[in-house]
């Protein structure tokens, strides 16, 4: 490289930190493998004083080099990230999740969980362990932090010191070993409404539902089956319905997941489905199932019932594989036909999805609300499970000449669904940007009035900005930055958590 530095001989990397050759892994997504503290954080600009609460993401971070070089960035370690910010100052720690898997590669100092989702590809002593990464998403729920792996149950956390307590089961009260990392909470009822799939073991078509009141006692327990096997990653809830969805990343045979294979795999003659259940009541002939075509479904922005009884989902829907990394059984990942940007449609748009209970035709089709190409929707959460009127996305500038590196998202939006107008902030081609949490103006401001806060990875600088937008004039960009002395890598989901809610303790400890 530089001049500078002088070595005698190119040194090789320990085995165990001898990562793939692959983007997953590389420059800007290279593991970081810290755990940190900044006291008081260097700020930009002003954060506003009435913010007063905890910023909590959920990071995958590969802290050994995986066993196989086709690992996916989704079977990283769970690294937890908190802002803390009060009186216009922050603080902010990151923990990794002290999961089964890293206390017992901890202790090998290396990797000895396989394949994401696949027992068959571990070392033997370990296939029985718990496999969560704890990677995907932070909630909070009965005081306390709860991180989630859709393949396993939560690991329950102190949201101050995040400590972690362990294996989280409601009280032995949650019966399926698989829990969703998109459980609701209503903001009505402070009620969790959850589900397990997958949930009598590997490739079954059992799923179960859960709904918990807001001191974690259990209300419904009810059990169905799918179509067909696949990923059920979100799901949504209204005040009378759950809405389960079924993505045509299909699990693959069992005799082929033994055999070592990827667990999902795209398949192109699979429809994206959806499946609705009564919220209180449930019994298993109640689900009905609707389809539409082979479409990939990310994440659910809201549902909510309509006054004609109908139940309506508002979600990103995508015209191509986005998880590319699974693909058809027998493709090769990087050319993968399914993974490809469509010719005609849009990448992604917005849109809206009506289920009628009492229909005959179960084909849906999905209206448009608003075109950008974008994922992650978060609304206010104040409006979950009810008529709201914004969304805010993390989507692709729809102006800028080139696309931001890797393919991820350059800028934020807010949405108005009604008109499908949108304002948004471009934050330039060289960075990376994440999932918004949503911080209301004060308690009974109107919807979607308030801050935003994300992530920003600097590509150009190699470090990580903590971003606060201003909804009422989010074109203006960050009213305040939170600059990182170091770099993260790509979060997935996370939470905001008033301070009032919050236990109290200290979060930096003097
Ligand atoms: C964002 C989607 C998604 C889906 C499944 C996962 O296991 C996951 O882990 C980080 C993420
Ligand atoms: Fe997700």
């Amino acid at each position: 490289m530089g001049a500078a530095y002088r070595v005698a001989s190119e040194l090789a990397l320990q085995p165990e930190v001898d990562y793939p050759n692959s983007p997953f892994f590389l420059g800007p997504e290279a593991p970081c493998r810290f755990e940190a503290e900044v006291f008081n954080c260097v700020v930009r600009g002003e954060i506003p004083k009435q913010i007063d609460g905890t910023y909590y993401r959920c990071m995958p971070d590969h802290l050994w080099a995986p066993l196989y070089d086709d690992d996916v960035f989704i079977n990283g370690d769970g690294a937890i990230d908190a802002v803390r910010i009060k009186d216009g100052h922050a603080d902010f720690k990151q923990k990794f999740v002290r999961t089964e898997r890293f206390t017992i590669e901890r202790a090998a100092r290396r990797a000895v969980f396989g394949k994401y989702r696949n027992r068959y590809t571990d070392d033997i002593r370990v296939k029985h362990k718990i496999h969560s990464t704890a990677n995907t998403h932070v909630i909070y729920f009965e005081k306390q932090l709860l991180a989630l792996k859709e393949d396993s149950l939560p690991y329950a956390m102190n949201p101050d010191t995040l400590e972690t307590k362990g294996v989280y089961d409601f009280h032995g009260q949650y019966t399926s070993p698989t829990f969703t990392a998109h459980p609701k909470i209503d903001p009505h009822t402070g009620e969790l409404i959850t589900m397990g799939y997958e949930a009598k073991g590997d490739m079954t078509t059992d799923v179960a539902y859960f709904l918990f009141d807001k001191t974690g006692k259990k209300l419904e327990e009810c059990w169905i089956n799918t179509p067909y096997v696949g990923m059920m990653h979100d799901m949504a809830a209204t005040d009378k319905w759950i809405v389960f969805i079924l993505t045509p990343l299909a699990g693959v045979p069992l005799d082929l997941l033994k055999q070592g294979h990827k667990h999902f795999a795209w398949d192109e003659n699979k429809p994206l489905t959806f499946g609705i259940l009564p919220r209180r009541d449930a019994k298993p002939q109640d689900v009905k199932w609707f389809h539409y075509k082979n479409a990939f479904y990310g994440h659910s922005g809201n549902a909510f019932d309509g006054e004609d009884g109908c139940v309506y989902l508002d979600s990103p829907l995508t015209y191509m594989n986005k998880f590319w990394f699974f693909p058809p059984i027998g493709e090769d990942m990087h050319r993968a036909k399914s993974a490809q940007r469509p010719m005609r449609d849009p990448v992604s748009h917005y849109v809206r999805w009506k289920f009628d209970p009492n229909a005959t035709d179960l084909y849906v089709e999905p209206e448009e609300l608003v075109n950008v190409n974008g994922e992650m929707p978060k609304v206010d959460p104040r409006y979950e499970t009810k008529p709201y009127n914004f969304v805010f996305l993390a989507m692709t500038d729809p102006e800028a000449e080139e696309a931001p590196a890797g393919g991820i998202y350059n800028a934020i939006a807010k949405c108005n669904i009604n008109d499908g107008t949108y304002e948004y902030w471009s934050a330039g081609i060289n960075i990376a940007l994440h999932e918004v949490a949503f911080v209301p103006r004060f308690p009974e401001a109107p919807e979607a009035d308030g801050y935003l806060i994300s992530v920003v990875n600097r590509h150009d600088k190699l470090l990580t900005d903590i971003v606060i937008l201003d909804t009422a004039d989010m074109a203006k960009g960050p009213v305040a930055i939170i600059e990182l002395p170091f770099r993260l890598r790509n979060g997935i989901h996370g939470s905001w958590v008033d301070q009032e809610d919050l236990p109290g303790e200290d979060f930096v400890k003097p």
